[in-house]
């Protein structure tokens, strides 16, 4: 496999099946769990078969509610924002170099409140009660799997003291996004690599796969989700907290062929200092980043500064 890649490669695979978010620890929890920490720790993503989320849902949340609200006019879309100074919190389009590319986003979106405002804006005085139960419904099942994802980790590494309080500052971000068929047998890149700016990311995709994960040998591999998968990823904010027990890995979004890609995609945020819990550090982990704000942090990455650098959680905070 070259540098150039997008070979296909098979990702750390971990069965959810029957795993109880509301009673951890019993049934499979613990073997799921081995396998988690030994993905977060070595590839920093791996596929989650999870067919809580069922293929009914999954199919009609692209058919009846992603793909409409991407047919809606770009002025519509554009209404989608929370205000400025917050990169990524709503709608992207139109950038530079990403022709295929468009997405949108409900902060909050684990809530029904402001889903059913997101799509009052989209559609306003319409009915919408369809679309909200489908985001709303499939937003519910995925943030079930990261509360998981994210409790698994703590526990791994002897942390689970801190989840309640972790869970009860942190937001989730729901995002969909399309990336239009090029119509060629070319490559183009959907989304340029980057690593998130989040604690955990969790993407569903249409069928349409696109999502390259740099190895840590810096090889490109195309990821291919079975159809009852969702790929779970670690974000720089995670990391950070962490001091640096989990990797997070580089992605991008290359596109090609006939088919337009959609995702439904849910990111967990902190509202809370990001800052390692005095149990990661001691003589054998020294610390390694200086406590800091993740919107301070995320600033950072979208700035001039920031574009400089690869790893730009170590040139933010690192010591
Ligand atoms: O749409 C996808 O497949 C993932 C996009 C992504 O990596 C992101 O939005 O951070
Ligand atoms: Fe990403």
């Amino acid at each position: 496999m070259g540098g150039g890649g997008g070979e296909e490669t098979k990702l750390p695979r971990v069965d959810f099946s029957g795993v109880d978010p509301a009673a951890p620890g019993t049934g499979r929890w613990a073997e799921v769990h081995a396998e988690v920490m030994d993905a977060v720790t070595t590839a920093g993503v791996f596929e989650a078969h999870y067919p809580q989320l069922t293929p009914e849902l999954r199919a009609s949340l692209f058919r009846d509610a992603v793909q409409p609200l991407f047919s809606l006019p770009v002025e519509t879309k554009r209404r989608n924002t929370y205000g400025p100074g917050k990169p990524f919190h709503g709608y992207m389009g139109g950038l530079s170099g990403l022709d295929s590319y468009e997405s949108l986003a409900i902060v909050d979106g684990l809530k029904p409140a402001p889903v059913h405002a997101f799509a009052e804006l989209m559609w306003p005085g319409a009915a919408n009660d369809s679309f909200c139960e489908l985001v709303h419904g499939a937003a519910k099942q995925i943030g079930d799997l990261e509360g998981m994802v994210r409790r698994m980790i703590l526990e791994g590494l002897g942390v689970e003291n801190h989840h309640e309080k972790m869970s009860e500052s942190t937001w989730h971000l729901f995002r969909m996004a399309e990336y239009k068929a090029p119509n060629s047998e070319e490559k183009v890149t959907g989304y340029i690599a980057h690593q998130d700016t989040n604690m955990l990311s969790i993407v569903c995709e249409n069928g349409v796969n696109g999502n390259e994960m740099r190895t840590r040998d810096g090889e490109w591999v195309l990821v291919k989700p079975s159809p009852t998968s969702l790929i779970v990823n670690v974000g720089n904010t995670l990391r950070a907290w962490t001091n640096d027990r989990v990797h997070a890995p580089f992605h991008r979004i290359m596109v090609s062929g006939n088919a337009t890609r959609y995702t439904a995609m849910l990111f967990s945020v902190p509202n809370f200092m990001i800052q390692a819990p005095d149990e990661l550090v001691d003589e054998n982990h020294p610390a390694r980043f200086k406590p800091h704000d993740n919107d301070d942090f995320i600033r950072f990455c979208v700035s001039e500064e920031g574009a400089r650098h690869e790893d730009k959680l170590k040139a933010f905070c690192g010591i």
